[in-house]
């Protein structure tokens, strides 16, 4: 345990507001999009990364699912989630199921768009590709279906079609799209569709329908096809028509590469990882990380705390945190966050050192200061040195490793060096054989902007979707398939 010395408790607290959260994220954008030199921070590219997931085929996955599951059910853990494990799979139909069939594929195709409707990070179009690629070469007609937003009826600036040019480009062919999801006029361009293409369909949000999960339009969506498959892993924990309505009128209902993929690594190798397993949570606040530090509770070896919400466990403790982000109301939890952790054996790990600022901004003045010395009107925006020193030689023993959450404002350069540290950590044990995940959300914003998502070996396309599995949620979008 990293915290020595017991100080009088400090009042202040910092809330984020909107503004500024919208801020960050911006900058968190623009820095995706500055972007360069990945390859040569990471010599030994596994490929395993979403983005270069080949067509159902992870070599390293010798071990199915349904065998994880009931290793998994076997030793009494994690049943509810194993439960949402053992799913058919496209890849488990024959050619015949496919050729000339009309299927329906709901991707989460959810991208960030800049100002002029360019993709600003493309990552979930190339997510989708190796489902959308199978269909097509085993002679499906694939009828694409994603929400983009979260738009209140059509809305043009949440339309699909800034979307269909790199599609196109990816899969090397024309992608057609309608302008609607369901009605005569789709019906029309779906029995026109050749063999092996694809139509897009529009945001199926445009639709109220939608996200009521209304049983009579998933009826209409599904009567488009012949049967479904679902590979919006950004999307399983959202009980909507297209992820969950749909399959009770479509047969078979299976998930999709991306989808499969994401169970193995955030279900699999997490209930039964190679130990020992290190989690490292970050991000803002604790109170949005509860359920998954408690979870990881029960699983790991080592836990290592970083981001807005280690200040919430040092004031548990006693000491000042200046005007650092603090949840007062959460101060009781941290305490038996930290009991909890004790009591299981679990290392749990707090930095013993912060960069501090005199300002939430890019050009702040820092200093590094011990957790137990961080002055009034001062926060801590970052790990420091010693932190991050402390924690790569926990890591280095480790040999799986889940990471959700950036350890700093990783946003602004100055407060970056303690994430990209982990990152760049990560990175070199994925090159010596750990097995690395990159659990979604801000984390895999800070991977890219270090250039090393291509090292990890799996790198989430959800950040609700996979918090919740973390936190050994069942997803309403994959319960919803076919059993295996
Ligand atoms: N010390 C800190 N003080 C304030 N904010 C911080 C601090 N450390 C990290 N953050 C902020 O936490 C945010 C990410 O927190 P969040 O809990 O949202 O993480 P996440 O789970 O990775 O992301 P998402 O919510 O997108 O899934 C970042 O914008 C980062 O600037
Ligand atoms: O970006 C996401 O997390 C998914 O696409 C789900 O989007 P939603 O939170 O608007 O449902």
């Amino acid at each position: 345990m990293s915290m020595a010395s017991v100080l009088a408790p400090a009042t202040l607290s910092l809330a984020r507001p909107a503004a500024r959260r919208a801020a960050v994220a911006s900058a968190a954008a623009a820095a995706t999009l500055r972007r360069a030199g990945l390859d040569a921070a990471c010599p030994s590219a596994r490929s395993l990364g979403s983005a270069s997931l080949g067509a159902g085929a992870d070599p390293r996955l010798a071990i199915r699912v349904a065998s994880r599951c009931r290793s998994e059910s076997a030793a009494g853990r994690g049943a509810r989630a194993a439960a949402t494990m053992a799913k058919k799979s496209v890849g488990d139909l024959a050619a015949a199921d496919l050729e000339g069939k009309r299927v329906l594929l709901r991707a989460d195709l959810n991208v960030p768009l800049d100002d002029s409707q360019n993709i600003a990070d493309d990552t979930r179009v190339r997510a989708a590709i190796p489902t959308i690629r199978h269909l097509i070469d085993k002679g499906a007609r694939v009828i694409l279906c994603s929400h983009l937003g979260r738009p209140k009826g059509v809305t043009p600036k949440f339309s699909l079609a800034p979307i269909v040019p790199r599609l196109s480009e990816l899969l090397g062919m024309q992608v057609q799209k309608a302008n609607d999801v369901i009605g005569p006029e789709v019906e029309k361009l779906v029995s026109a569709l050749p063999n092996g293409s694809v139509l897009l369909l529009e945001n199926v949000r445009f639709y109220k329908e939608e996200e009521k999960n209304d049983p009579e339009f998933a009826k209409k969506l599904a009567s488009l096809a012949d049967l479904y498959v679902n590979d919006a892993f950004g999307t399983a924990h959202r009980a909507h028509a297209s992820t969950e309505g749909v399959t009770k009128f479509l047969k078979p209902s299976v998930a999709g590469f991306l989808l499969q993929k994401e169970l193995d690594y955030l279900v699999g190798a997490v209930s039964n990882p190679k130990r020992p397993f290190a989690a490292i949570v970050g991000g803002s606040k604790v109170s949005s990380k509860i359920g998954v530090i408690e979870s990881l509770l029960e699983r790991c070896d080592i836990l290592l705390l970083g981001g807005g919400m280690i200040f919430t466990f040092y004031k548990a403790q006693g000491l000042s945190v200046g005007a650092s982000l603090v949840e007062d109301d959460k101060l009781k939890l941290a305490t038996s966050l930290l009991a909890k952790a004790k009591e299981k054996g679990v290392s749990l790990m707090l930095p013993t050192d912060v960069v501090i600022a005199d300002k939430f901004a890019p050009d702040a003045s820092s200093q590094v200061v011990p957790a137990s010395a961080i002055p009034d009107g001062w926060m801590g925006l970052d790990i420091g040195p010693d932190s991050i020193s402390a924690f790569s030689s926990a890591l280095e023993t480790t040999q799986t490793v889940i990471w959700n959450g950036p350890m700093g404002v990783f946003e602004f350069d100055k407060f970056a060096v303690g994430t990209e540290a982990i990152a760049k950590k990560l990175a070199e044990l994925s090159d010596r054989g750990v097995t690395t995940i990159i659990g979604g959300g801000d984390s895999v914003a800070a991977v890219e902007k270090v250039g090393v998502a291509d090292c990890m070996n799996h790198i989430s396309t959800g950040g609700g979707a996979s918090l919740e599995l973390l936190e050994g949620k069942e997803l309403p979008g994959v319960v919803a398939l076919d059993e295996t």
